[in-house]
């Protein structure tokens, strides 16, 4: 099993195709927790996903409950990534099949997402910065996880 991504109600759809483009170039399997901000198949989704969407495997789910239902069927750990989070990403210990969840541009996640997650990691930024767009803190997140994990794809370029 690879570490899956999950995106809490978002907002924007560019945001959304990027790491969506992200997860299908890594083989990674993209969870949208809905509602969405934007409607399933919108053209800033598409344009930022690029034809990289025909090979993105994407789960849609109705609710935050559905989506933990998913979850606990296939018993992953829920690793928050948060700007409240104690934990900084590098200093967190990953395993190959956690489910990293990036909450809404305009709002994060509720409290009740807070506490169902195994583990709250954060960015170090410096003082004063609130935080990162969510597709690059998504990037950034994923890096480390994989790399922790040795879970990038083997081919490489040329080889
Ligand atoms: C624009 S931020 C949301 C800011 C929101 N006001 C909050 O308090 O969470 C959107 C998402 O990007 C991710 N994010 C942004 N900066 C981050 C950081 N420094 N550490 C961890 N996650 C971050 C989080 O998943 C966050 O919910």
């Amino acid at each position: 099993m690879t570490l899956a991504l999950a995106l809490y109600q978002p907002d924007i759809a560019q945001n959304a195709g990027t790491l969506a483009r992200a997860c299908a170039c890594l083989g990674l399997g993209l969870h949208i927790i809905e509602p969405a901000g934007f409607p399933v198949g919108d053209a800033g989704f598409r344009r930022a996903g690029m034809d990289y969407l025909d090979r993105a495997v994407i789960a849609r789910h109705a609710s935050f409950a559905a989506f933990e239902a998913w979850r606990a069927a296939q018993g992953r750990r829920l690793v928050l990534c948060t700007t409240h989070g104690a934990v900084a990403h590098t200093d967190f210990a990953f395993q190959g099949d956690d489910v990293l969840l990036l909450g809404r541009e305009s709002a994060g996640v509720p409290e009740a997402v807070h506490a169902a997650a195994n583990g709250r990691i954060r960015i170090p930024l410096v003082a004063d910065a609130r935080s990162l767009n969510v597709a690059l803190a998504g990037a950034m997140i994923l890096g480390e996880a994989l790399r922790q994990t040795h879970g990038f794809p083997r081919q490489l370029r040329g080889s």
